[in-house]
């Protein structure tokens, strides 16, 4: 399988987001590729605007797009694991995109093929890139029939 690439605002500097995220991408086969674009300057709607061109200008041609919002849909972890699948098998380079404080532009927000939320809550975008790379590590798991995921609930 082609590496996917997270492209990701802010520099994520050692600590325990970083670590979460190392924990988790090291557990991926392969594990995902990371390209971080600096924080801009300016008011919000500069912010995300110069940091979604910096987004856009590191997406690889053709890459399908999957961009990481609060509005984007949420499915389970199994729906999540077919919809990898699916992006996988579509032979397309794979980006997941996390903005930065501000969000990501709308013009990034309408060239994405997918968005994706973790859950309604507004999380640090530090933190997201753990909570993805988990649930790529979890979809990986489900795929496997890993007993690392447990379908079970009460
Ligand atoms: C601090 S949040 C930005 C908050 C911003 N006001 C907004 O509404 O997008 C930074 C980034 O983390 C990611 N993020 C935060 N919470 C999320 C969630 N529940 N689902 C998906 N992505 C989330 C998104 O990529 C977002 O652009």
């Amino acid at each position: 399988m082609k590496p996917a690439r997270l492209i990701a605002v802010g520099r994520l500097r050692a600590g325990p987001e970083a670590e979460l995220f190392a924990q988790y991408n090291a557990r991926l086969r392969p594990p995902l590729a990371v390209t971080e674009i600096p924080e801009a300057r300016g008011s919000a709607a500069e912010v995300r605007r110069r940091e979604g061109e910096a987004i856009l200008a590191a997406l690889p041609e053709a890459t399908l797009a999957v961009a990481l919002d609060l509005g984007g849909a949420a499915p389970d972890s199994e729906g999540f694991a077919r919809l990898l699948t699916r992006w996988q098998e579509s032979g397309r380079p794979l980006a997941f995109l996390i903005g930065g404080a501000e969000g990501l532009d709308p013009a990034v927000l309408a060239s994405a093929e997918a968005k994706l939320a973790l859950g309604p809550m507004t999380w640090p975008h530090f933190l997201v890139r753990g909570m993805l790379a988990e649930q790529l590590y979890r979809a990986q798991a489900i795929r496997d029939g890993h007993p690392y995921h447990r379908a079970w609930r009460p």
